[in-house]
């Protein structure tokens, strides 16, 4: 499942984070690629710092209390963190991320745009599948999250500069058809709650979403 959430930062931490990433100093990004990726990535990436361990660790608390994150991600750890700039015609080309960091398994990506989508012209993260390619261009704020398995692309920035912290989470459920039945429970479940309160078809939902979550977790 590839998802779209809004507001994943508030007005005020995102503006925090857009200072930050504009003091950073930054590096040729082909330094943490993969062997084949690096020949098609050409990206700028904030140097290790104390400042940039401080916008990430923003970053994870935003996604460890947003419900939509919880419930699709299931977060068990964060495997990698970067904080990407792309300007003047860089690209990242289509690739593959891979598939453990830092000893860590790899099971969704992550792109939280730190730029409104209307400031740069291009560098839209396009998914590819069998089928078709689906362009994504986030606003400031919004993060787009997706199954690690995906062959994806960011296409050339030709005008302005794209800023964005991408990751990588281990899941607490390996499987992305187990994470998206738990994830329609929840939905399900909280639907039934807000409709009719605590009723014994909301317990049967809840009590069969707890069981099966039992079931996956660390599989
Ligand atoms: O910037 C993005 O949206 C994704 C970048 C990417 O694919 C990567 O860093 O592996
Ligand atoms: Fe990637």
């Amino acid at each position: 499942m590839t998802i779209v959430i809004t507001d994943v930062l508030n007005a005020q931490d995102l503006a925090a984070l857009q200072g930050a990433a504009n003091s950073l100093d930054y590096e040729d990004g082909r330094a943490t690629a993969g062997r084949y990726a690096r020949d098609v990535k050409s990206n700028l990436q904030a140097k290790k710092s104390p400042q940039l361990d401080a916008i990430f660790e923003k970053v994870r608390k935003a996604l460890n209390a947003n419900e939509i994150v919880k419930s699709v991600a299931r977060p068990r750890k964060y495997a990698r963190m970067l904080l990407s700039r792309y300007r003047g015609g860089m690209t990242y080309g289509t690739h593959v991320d891979d598939p453990t960091m830092n000893g860590n398994r790899t099971d969704l990506s992550f792109t939280l745009s730190l730029t409104a989508a209307d400031v740069y012209t291009g560098g839209e993260l396009v998914m590819e599948d069998a089928m078709e390619d689906r362009a994504i261009k986030l606003s400031a704020g919004e993060m787009v999250l997706y199954p690690t398995s995906t062959l994806h692309r960011v296409e050339p920035v030709t005008e302005g500069e794209r800023v964005a912290v991408v990751g990588w989470i281990t899941s607490w459920v390996r499987d992305p058809a187990r994470r998206e039945i738990l994830h329609d429970l929840d939905v399900a479940a909280r639907a039934l709650h807000d409709a009719e309160g605590k009723t014994p078809a909301f317990d049967r939902v809840f009590k069969a979403k707890a069981n099966l979550s039992r079931m996956w977790y660390a599989d």
